[in-house]
């Protein structure tokens, strides 16, 4: 037997006890070479083989060491990318733990030596991998990768080459690899895209890259069929990975690429912002007030690092600096207790279809899509920001805003689940708004909360679930102010002119706009069906 690597990750401390052997239904269990077995557990494939034991053992120094190494290791179904049989040789090739880092392509190799196992062979690597890939995820997707050169500080090629293709290549993907070349490229190779080509369309990026294919797809004659067939899926190259801490769970580029691997086909809402004369899509969020402003207005403090952030955040914080607009909104749910109670159930739904293998929308059969036949996307419901507002909004206007925060995803950062009720496919967008002239401490207290998924609890905190929204903010009066510039010095936007705001990230004009949801217009891949990565904390 050979394997790629002697310490193995994968020791199966809930294995059998050596010299054991359990009660096992034959069909999972393949006898190979040196006496070792390979069996199809619940959930992992267990290797059991004295040559794990020996090979360990002879590093044994002088003896010093315990004697009862390993003779099993499990691997996880879901790390497993691959197994053939070739002839009489069962390779296996699985993603392998590496340190907090990722994963690297690991393999067995063993060979069948009764010749009268062929048969059973050939069955049981089917039977394994039946179990790698359950009938809710395509095997060997079609993926064109888009890399972003420049994102995450240039990096983006190294991460795909290094961490992300050997993957997807041990788990037989096809992959057609493109670099973008300029500022909306992603967006011209998803309108021209063919949606029976692929299936995938993975942006080896920050958010910026999947941002621009969702629009560039919307674009397409037939949007709504290339929305639904084509799904849009994140390898974290970025500064912002947003999409990949909510859909693959991860910040890693290897990780993500077994997530992809593995991922179940699954919809997403999108929001439609129209402003000025412009209308695009919105997957993610959009910011007016103290987060815009950190993210965006602390360029004169890269120098910090991703630091620079946090710094901008608590000194707009400590300085309860406020940025005031008029809002209306289509109010869906105000109770937070209800908020939460429905996303308890809705969780519990997508576990359960999950568990039996049930495709949240069905896989990529063409038949089952856009059973009204329409072909364009849809028409908006609210009309655009530049009709007149229709009586179902309700208006108020938010003298003292501080924080206007509007996610269709969870995780913002890697530390910050904002928006720990939103699901990908419920209609609606969650949203936070708060004053900015709450008390200093409060405040710091709401900062701390973020990270533990409790900011929706403060009562200072106005968390809703909303299908539409207008936002036209206004430039602060005293922002001319002698305090006003000192903040603004020290907050890192010494230089900045006008206001600020951010969609999925990026700056938008400081206009008007309007916002409405979608209802599952995109399609995406997930970890566990159509929700999040985020495990809610058990109260309140
Ligand atoms: N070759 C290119 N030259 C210039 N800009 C590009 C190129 N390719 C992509 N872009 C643009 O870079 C922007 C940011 O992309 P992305 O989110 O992938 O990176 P990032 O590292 O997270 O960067 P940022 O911090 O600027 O968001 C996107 O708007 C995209 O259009």
């Amino acid at each position: 037997m050979e394997d790629s690597n002697t310490v193995n990750p994968f020791d199966d401390s809930a294995g059998f006890p050596y010299g054991t052997t359990p009660e096992l239904d034959s069909a999972a269990v393949l006898t190979v070479d040196r006496n070792a077995t390979l069996t199809l557990g619940t959930d992992a494939l267990i290797v059991l083989d004295d040559g794990l034991r020996h090979r360990r053992v002879a590093g044994n120094c002088c003896g010093l060491l315990p004697q009862f190494s390993k003779t099993t290791r499990a691997i996880p179904f879901y790390n497993i990318l691959w197994a053939e049989l070739d002839e009489f040789a069962v390779t296996v090739r699985y993603a392998q733990p590496n340190g907090k880092a990722g994963c690297k392509v690991g393999y067995i190799n063993y060979t069948v030596t009764d010749k009268s196992l062929h048969a059973h062979a050939k069955l049981w690597v089917d039977g394994l991998m039946d179990r790698a890939y359950p009938s809710n995820i395509k095997r060997r997707k079609r993926i064109r990768v888009l890399v972003n050169p420049f994102g995450g500080q240039g990096q983006a090629w190294s991460f795909w080459t290094r961490e992300a293709e050997p993957v997807l290549a041990a788990a037989r993907c096809e992959v057609d690899v493109e670099k973008t070349g300029y500022r909306g490229h992603a967006t011209d190779i998803a309108e021209k895209l063919d949606p029976e080509s692929v299936d995938v369309v993975a942006c080896a990026s920050g958010d910026g890259l999947p941002h621009e294919v969702f629009n560039g797809l919307a674009k397409q004659k037939n949007a709504r069929r290339a929305l639904r067939k084509v799904a849009v899926a994140q390898i974290p190259c970025g500064s912002g990975n947003g999409m990949s801490l909510n859909l693959n769970g991860t910040n890693s580029p290897s990780l993500a690429a077994v997530a992809i691997v593995k991922g179940i086909r699954s919809p997403m809402d999108l929001i439609a912002i129209t402003q000025g004369h412009k209308k695009y899509y919105s997957f993610m969020s959009q910011a007016v007030g103290i987060i815009a402003e950190s993210d965006l207005g602390t360029e004169s403090l890269r120098w910090m690092g991703s630091f620079r952030f946090t710094w901008g955040f608590l000194v707009r914080l400590l300085g309860q600096t406020i940025y005031p607009a008029e809002i209306s909104l289509v109010a869906d749910n105000a109770d937070k207790r209800s908020i939460r109670s429905n996303y308890r159930h809705a969780v519990e739904e997508q576990q359960a279809m999950a568990a039996k293998h049930i495709p949240p929308f069905p896989t990529d059969d063409s038949s089952a899509l856009l059973e009204d036949g329409e072909t364009d996307v849809p028409s908006l419901r609210y009309g655009t920001i530049n009709d007149k507002l229709p009586p179902t909004f309700e208006t108020r206007d938010n003298p003292t805003l501080g924080n206007f925060y509007v996610g269709k995803m969870c995780w913002m950062s890697p530390d910050a689940p904002f928006f720990p009720t939103s699901l990908p496919a419920d209609g609606k967008m969650d949203l936070v708004n708060i004053s900015g002239t709450v008390p200093r401490s409060t405040a710091v207290a709401m900062l701390t909360s973020v990270e533990k998924g409790t900011l929706m609890n403060f009562p200072e905190v106005d968390y809703r679930k909303v299908v539409a929204y207008r936002i036209s903010p206004r430039v602060h009066q005293s922002s001319h102010g002698l305090r006003s510039r000192v903040l603004r010095f020290l907050g890192g936007a010494e230089k900045q002119t006008e206001g600020l705001i951010s969609i999925d990230g990026e700056k938008v004009p400081f206009e008007p706009f309007q916002a409405e949801v979608v209802p599952s217009l995109a399609t995406v891949l997930s970890r566990r069906g159509a929700i999040y990565e985020y495990d809610m904390p058990k109260s309140p």
